[in-house]
């Protein structure tokens, strides 16, 4: 009898089963497509776009053929390369066998390629949760979801590619980016990053792998400006590689070909940028690790039309004005004596010439905002580049660094000349600063070290600005031995501070322009301006420049720990929806419109400001047939 039973369970288990298989059309499709043995007849979906390729049964990844990923609206939601399904196996076994080697030859960080995995998939599970983790956590995980191993995962993208994220405008996709766009499921977005993945971090060319970079500065739009998780879109615009190795590599997920340039290259941007904007004219563009030769390019060519800013020439300017306006108030000195300051600057990219603009700006306004303030303030600065010191003399200097090439005679009477090493500049100059965004690992050495101890300032301000980890000029250790304790130090990738020994700690500061891009970034969709101005940025910075106390700084502490960086960014957004308003660019968001805004005291625009901020909590959830 109890045997009859449990056949009787058993069977009703089976017709409920069979039941729930074939109540849904997809369900039935899938029995139907294993089923049949007639080759390769078509099968029948009722998805399309995303919900394809977060459907495991459907999804092709990579392998989606050019028609379908035009049937089936995935037009840009993938790498541009079509991959065989032989190729995507051997790029998964490539990657699942990298442990095995690992293990056995002993890899650089597998801990934080782990923790970056483990994170990725809850982001593509459970965004709320995924975010309230971030937030939670953010001193430990930033540098996993950021720099420094945001590095490391675009350098190795290819094995780590699983589900793609983001949009993929190609060189191939020229003409159909207007309607393309509208593959993207979102209806508002509010926060694009892109880049063309030219010049990531200081690790060079990675092609369609730079990817990465738009996915970890949107994670701290979301973590640090609360943007709402769904109205950020990461963008990688594919217009080719000149990396070799990529160039070669038969399992790469971009374009196989070189880099278009000049009038092509411009054209695909631009048709990008009437693609995004004409589907959402309210959207703030970031361009992020753009080579310096089209950064400035394009930042000139957009930036009085879109909403839009770089963050490497804009954003990181603003952060280093923060922290030199810190390291002279550390000397015990009032902040307008920054035009006093000697300022060694290695690297004369897009970095190093958007802080060398802001620094000289900033002495020009101390000194009374005049032409001649302007042009006196050129002389505080040395510029050091790969070919050296940069002199009138030097044939071909880029257009964006002349203004800093100096006088030949001048640097004579000082025993340098043309082309003059960083040793001989820092031993002749005795600088203030010495600030590094050269990209080159180590280039602040032990003579280069040994040569700033002659520096005329009682606290030395050396900025290893490079990331990631590795390419940092120097590190903490170094400077605090050998130039001394009195240092002021920061980094672009976090370091641990410095045990000196002496019951005394070297604070290592982290100068990175996330303390400002995410607060850039919100300031201006809220007040609505039109355009992201000079006095916007200056006012973003100024606000972080004054967030740090007399105390900290003379502690050597010139910017705030990032565990506060939501505070920060609310802060530094507010300034920027003030300055918008004082500059009647502000143009109001959503119900709030202008004249409100402009009646606001500083105190309730924080709290605006605050208010509009989204924090991770579950909402309740109610089905709707549409
Ligand atoms: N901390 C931050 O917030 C932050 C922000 C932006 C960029 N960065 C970092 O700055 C670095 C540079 O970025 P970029 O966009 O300006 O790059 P870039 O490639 O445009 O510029 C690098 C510059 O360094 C110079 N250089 C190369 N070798 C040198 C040497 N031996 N001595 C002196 N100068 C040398 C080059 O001539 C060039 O002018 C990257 O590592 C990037 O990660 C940091
Ligand atoms: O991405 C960063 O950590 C800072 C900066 O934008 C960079 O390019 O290095
Ligand atoms: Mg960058």
């Amino acid at each position: 009898m109890s045997n009859f039973s449990g056949q009787i369970r058993a069977f009703s288990t089976l017709i409920r089963h069979l039941r729930q298989r074939f109540s849904h059309p997809a369900r039935l499709l899938q029995v139907h497509c294993y089923t049949t043995t007639e080759g390769n007849r078509p099968t029948i979906v009722h998805k399309r776009s995303l919900d394809i390729l977060h459907d495991p049964w459907f999804n092709k990844g990579t392998a989606f053929s050019m028609t379908e990923r035009d049937r089936l609206d995935l037009r840009g939601l993938l790498p541009p390369n079509v991959m065989s399904t032989e190729q995507q196996i051997e790029r998964f076994m490539v990657d699942l066998k990298r442990l095995q080697q690992q293990a056995r030859d002993g890899p650089s960080d597998p801990y934080a390629l782990a923790k970056w995995r483990i994170l990725n998939r809850l982001h593509d599970r459970n965004e709320t949760m995924y975010y309230k983790v971030l937030i939670a956590n953010i001193k430990e995980y930033a540098p996993i979801v950021y720099t420094p191993t945001v590095g490391l995962v675009c350098q190795n993208y290819g094995g780590l590619f699983r589900r793609p994220r983001g949009m993929y405008f190609s060189a191939a996709d020229r003409g159909e980016m207007m309607s393309m766009v509208y593959n993207w499921p979102a209806e508002q977005v509010d926060m694009i990053v892109v880049t063309d993945g030219s010049r990531i971090l200081g690790l060079g060319d990675l092609g369609v792998q730079g990817i990465g970079i738009a996915i970890g500065k949107l994670d701290l739009y979301v973590a640090a400006a609360g943007i709402n998780p769904q109205r950020v879109l990461p963008v990688m615009i594919d217009v080719g590689t000149n990396n070799e190795k990529l160039l070669n590599d038969p399992l790469y997920l971009g374009l196989q070909q070189h880099r278009l340039d000049g009038d092509e290259y411009i054209a695909v941007i631009d048709e990008f940028m009437e693609a995004v904007f004409s589907r959402w004219p309210h959207v703030i563009v970031q361009f992020e690790d753009f080579q310096s030769k089209w950064a400035f390019k394009l930042l000139q060519r957009y930036r009085n039309t879109y909403r839009m800013f770089n963050d490497d020439v804009q954003g990181t300017a603003g952060v280093a004005i923060a922290g030199l306006l810190g390291a002279v108030r550390a000397q015990g000195r009032s902040m307008i004596d920054f035009p006093k300051q000697k300022i060694v600057v290695a690297g004369a990219g897009s970095a190093g010439i958007g802080v060398l603009n802001a620094a000289r700006k900033t002495m020009a306004r101390m000194l009374g905002d005049t032409e001649t303030a302007f042009d006196s303030a050129r002389s505080q600065f040395w510029v050091v580049d790969a070919k050296g010191l940069i002199t009138e003399e030097r044939q071909n200097t880029d257009l964006e660094a002349q203004p800093f090439a100096r006088k030949v005679r001048e640097v004579n009477r000082q025993g340098l000349g043309e082309g003059a090493n960083l040793v001989e500049v820092v031993r002749e100059v005795k600088p203030d600063v010495l600030l590094g965004l050269s990209a080159v690992g180590g280039l602040f050495s032990k003579e280069v070290l040994e040569a700033m101890k002659s520096s005329t300032s009682t606290r030395p301000a050396i900025f290893a600005m490079s990331n990631p980890t590795k390419n940092a000029e120097c590190t903490p250790e170094e400077a605090f031995s050998i130039v001394g304790e009195n240092v002021i130090f920061a980094s672009g990738s976090p370091f641990k501070d410095v045990d000196l020994g002496n019951g005394h700690i070297g604070h290592c500061n982290q100068g990175n322009n996330m303390y400002l891009f995410p607060g850039i970034g919100l300031g201006t969709l809220l007040s609505g301006s039109r355009i992201i101005s000079d006095g916007m940025l200056q006012a973003a910075a100024e606000c972080l420049a004054a967030y740090m106390t007399e105390e900290e700084v003379f502690k050597g502490v010139i910017y705030p720990s990032i565990s506060s960086i939501r505070d920060i960014t609310k802060e530094v957004a507010a300034a920027v929806v003030k300055e918008a308003i004082e500059e009647d660019l502000a143009e109001g968001y959503r119900d709030m419109d202008a004249r409100e805004l402009g009646r606001f005291s500083q105190d309730e625009i924080v709290e605006y400001v605050e208010k509009n901020m989204w924090t991770p909590e579950y909402p309740t959830l109610v089905y709707k047939d549409h």
